[in-house]
C-alpha cells in the first residue's frame, strides 16, 4: 500500500500539469490549495537550501549569490528499499532518470531560467523533482525564494514585494506547514521567516522552527532560550540544525558525512546535549514526515468533498460547452443539420408564439398599414381644382356630355397609385422583423454558441432567402394595387348612376356643370377609393403572410440545405471551426476532470480512508 503522502504527491504533480498551483485558476476550484504541503521559508543565506540538502543527504541545489531559488521547487521524496540506487526525476522532463545529482542541480538552474528569463526575475510556476532514496522519508517540501531586503543590480524594483507576495500566497493557506529558518547567529526578533510566520499563523499551530547555525554562535553564547521556546513560543518545539559550513562545501564534504558530524556535534554539545533526540535534520525529516501524513489523514474527507464538488462543477461545465466535433464529414453533417433544426425551431416559436417577436408583424398589418393609407393624399388629389384640371385634360377638345367617364378613370387611377407606397412599406416591414428574427433565434440556439463560423453562414443563408421572399411579396402586393387599376367595380357606378337619377328627379339643380358638378365627382371617386383601400387592408397582408411569413416557415434554410448537400467534409469543418478560447476550456475541463475522477476512485478504494 502506498502512504498517504505518495498519494498526495501524485495529485500534487497532477496539479501542475493541469496548471493549478494556486492563486488565479480560471475560475475552476483548486486543488492544490487544498493539498497539505511543508513550505521552507527564510531570509537569505538563512540556510534553507542546507536543510533541504541535510534532509535529503545530497547536494542537488543551486548555490550562488544574490537570490537563487527563483521558483518554488516542490521536492517530493521517495523512500526506497536499503540498497537500491538514488536517482531523481523532474515533471518537466518525462522518462529521464538523474542519477549524477549535479545535473539536477544544473537542470534545476536551466528550468529557471527557462521559465524567468536569465534577469533575475522569479516566477510561481513550481519545478517539481521527485528524488528517491533509501535514505529519506516520505516528505514533501515546497522550497522558496528567500526574503530579501534589497534589489541587486538587473532586478526589478519590486522583486523584494513580489517574492513576499509569492512566499505569502503559499504560507497563507492554512494546509499549509511553514518551517521557517532562521539563522542562531542572529538576533531572533530580527528573523524573516518568524516575522511572516508571525503574520499568517499568530497562534503558531502549523509553524515548524528550525534553528540552523548554531555552531557559528559566538563563544559563551547558546540558542536555548530559542529552542525551549523562552524567545518565541510556537506550539510544536523547536529543531536545532547544523549544516555543513561553507568551508565544507568547499571541500564536497559528503552529506552523509555531514549527518553523523551534526549527530555527534548534539550528542557531545554540553548546552543541548540534553535535547539531543530531538535536533538535527534526519529528526526534523521524520518529524514533518509523521505530522504531513497525519495531516493529509485529517484532511481526506476536506480533499475528497472538493473533488466531488470539482467532478460536478466540471461535468456540468462540459455539457454545456457541448461535445467536441467529429471528424468524419458524415457526423459533421448530422451535427450541422442538427444545429439548423435546433435554429428553424426557436425561429418558427418566434412567430407561432411561445417566444416574443411574431405579434410585431400582426402590428404591422393592424396599425401601421391602415394609418399609412390614411395618411395618404386624397385630400389633394380630389381638390376641386385637381379635379376640375383632371377632367377638363380627359375632355379633350369635346367636354364630357353626361358624366366624365375618362375623367373619373384617371381621378381613379391616379388615387389607386398611392397605395404602391403602404403596400411596399408592408412588405419591408415585415422583412425586417423576419430578419431581426433570424438574429434573436441564432442567439438563442444554445448548439450553434460554439460555432461562429457556422452562425455567420445561416444569418447569411437565412436572409438571402428572406430577400427572394420579399421580392415576391412586393411583386404580389403591387399586383393587388394594380389590379384595382385594371377592372373597377361596374356594381359600385350603376348604383351611384341610379342614386344620382334619383336625386335629379327630386332636385333642381341650377348649377349642373358649375363647382357641385365636380364636388359631386371628387367625393364618388373618394367613395371609390375607400372602398379599394377596406379591401387592400384586408389582402395585402394575405399576401405578404403567404409570400413571406409562410415562406420563411417553411424554407427559411432551404438554399443552405442545397449548399451543405454540395459541400466537402473540409468546408464541413470550417464551418465547425469552434472559438479557440472554448476548445482551450473544454480540452481543461476534460483533463482536469479525468485527475479528479482517478483522484476520487482512488480514495474510494483505498484502505487508509477508513
Ligand atoms: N557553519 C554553518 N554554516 C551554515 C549552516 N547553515 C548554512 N550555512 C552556510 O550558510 C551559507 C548559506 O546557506 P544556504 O543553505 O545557501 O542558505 P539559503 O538560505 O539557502 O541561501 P539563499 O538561497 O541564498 O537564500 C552557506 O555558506 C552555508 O554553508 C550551519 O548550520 N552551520
Amino acid at each position: 500500500m502506498e502512504s498517504l503522502i505518495d498519494f498526495v504527491n501524485r495529485l500534487q504533480r497532477a496539479c501542475t500539469t493541469l496548471d493549478d498551483y494556486g492563486g488565479g485558476n480560471n475560475g475552476l476550484s483548486s486543488l492544490w490549495e487544498a493539498l497539505p504541503s511543508v513550505a521552507v521559508v527564510g531570509g537569505q543565506s538563512s540556510g534553507k537550501s542546507s536543510v533541504l540538502e541535510s534532509i535529503v543527504g545530497r547536494d542537488f541545489l543551486p548555490r550562488g549569490s544574490g537570490i537563487v531559488t527563483r521558483r518554488p521547487l516542490v521536492l517530493q521524496l521517495h523512500k526506497t528499499g536499503n540498497g537500491t540506487e538514488e536517482y531523481a526525476e523532474f515533471l518537466h522532463i518525462t522518462n529521464k532518470r538523474f542519477f549524477d545529482f549535479s545535473l539536477v542541480r544544473k537542470e534545476i538552474q536551466d528550468e529557471t531560467d527557462r521559465i524567468t528569463g536569465k534577469n533575475k526575475q522569479i516566477s510561481s510556476v513550481p519545478i517539481h523533482l521527485s528524488i528517491y532514496s533509501p535514505n529519506v522519508v516520505n516528505l514533501t517540501l515546497i522550497d522558496l525564494p528567500g526574503l530579501t531586503k534589497v534589489a541587486v543590480e538587473g532586478q526589478p524594483e519590486t522583486i523584494v514585494e513580489d517574492i513576499e507576495s509569492m512566499v505569502r500566497s503559499y504560507v497563507s493557506k492554512p494546509n499549509c506547514l511553514i518551517l521557517a529558518i532562521s539563522p542562531a547567529n542572529q538576533d531572533i526578533a530580527t528573523s524573516d521567516a518568524i516575522k511572516l510566520a508571525k503574520e499568517v499563523d499568530p497562534a503558531g499551530d502549523r509553524t515548524f522552527g528550525v534553528l540552523t547555525k548554531l555552531d557559528l554562535m559566538d563563544k559563551g553564547t547558546d540558542a536555548l532560550d530559542v529552542i525551549e521556546g523562552r524567545s518565541y513560543r510556537l506550539q510544536h518545539p523547536w529543531v536545532g540544525i547544523v549544516n555543513r559550513s561553507q568551508a565544507d562545501i568547499n571541500k564536497s564534504v559528503d552529506m552523509m558525512v555531514a549527518r553523523s558530524k551534526e549527530r555527534e556535534y548534539f550528542e557531545t554539545s554540553p548546552e543541548y546535549g540534553h535535547l539531543a533526540a530531538k535536533m538535527g535534520s534526519e529528526y526534523l525529516a521524520k518529524l514533518l514526515s509523521k505530522l504531513l501524513e497525519s495531516i493529509i489523514r485529517k484532511r481526506i474527507p476536506n480533499i475528497l468533498a472538493l473533488i466531488t464538488r470539482s467532478i460536478e462543477e466540471l461535468e456540468r461545465e462540459l455539457n454545456q460547452l457541448g461535445r467536441p466535433v467529429a471528424i468524419d464529414a458524415g457526423a459533421q453533417l448530422y451535427t450541422i443539420l442538427g444545429m439548423c433544426r435546433a435554429f428553424e425551431k426557436i425561429f418558427k416559436e418566434h412567430l407561432d408564439g411561445g417566444r416574443p417577436g411574431g405579434a410585431r408583424i400582426y402590428g404591422i398589418f393592424d396599425n401601421q398599414l391602415p394609418a399609412a393609407i390614411k395618411k395618404l393624399p386624397f385630400d389633394r388629389h380630389l381638390s376641386l381644382q385637381s379635379v376640375k384640371r383632371i377632367v377638363s385634360e380627359s375632355d379633350g377638345y369635346q367636354p364630357h356630355l353626361i358624366a366624365p367617364e375618362s375623367g373619373y378613370r384617371r381621378l381613379i387611377e391616379g388615387s389607386l397609385n398611392h397605395f404602391r407606397g403602404p403596400a411596399e412599406a408592408s412588405v419591408n416591414a415585415v422583412h425586417f422583423v423576419l430578419k431581426e428574427l433570424v438574429r434573436k433565434a441564432i442567439a438563442e440556439t444554445e448548439e450553434l454558441k460554439r460555432f461562429p463560423s457556422l452562425q455567420i453562414e445561416l444569418v447569411a443563408a437565412a436572409n438571402l432567402s428572406l430577400e427572394k421572399f420579399r421580392e415576391e411579396s412586393m411583386k404580389s402586393v403591387l399586383r393587388l394595387v394594380d389590379m384595382e387599376s385594371s377592372y373597377l367595380t361596374v356594381d359600385f357606378f350603376r348604383k351611384l348612376h341610379i342614386m344620382e337619377t334619383q336625386e335629379s328627379l327630386t332636385t333642381t339643380t341650377t348649377d349642373q356643370f358649375g363647382d357641385g358638378h365636380f364636388k359631386k365627382i371628387a367625393s364618388n371617386v373618394a367613395a371609390y377609393i375607400n372602398m379599394v383601400s377596406d379591401t387592400l387592408v384586408k389582402t395585402i397582408p394575405k399576401a405578404v403572410v403567404h409570400c413571406q411569413v409562410k415562406q420563411a416557415k417553411l424554407a427559411l434554410l432551404n438554399y443552405f440545405y442545397t449548399q451543405i448537400s454540395h459541400s466537402q467534409g473540409k468546408q464541413m469543418g470550417q464551418l465547425l471551426d469552434e472559438n479557440p478560447a472554448l476548445m482551450e476550456r473544454r480540452l481543461q475541463c476534460a483533463k482536469r476532470l479525468e485527475v479528479y475522477k482517478k483522484a476520487r476512485d482512488e480514495i474510494d478504494a483505498a484502505v487508509w480512508v477508513r
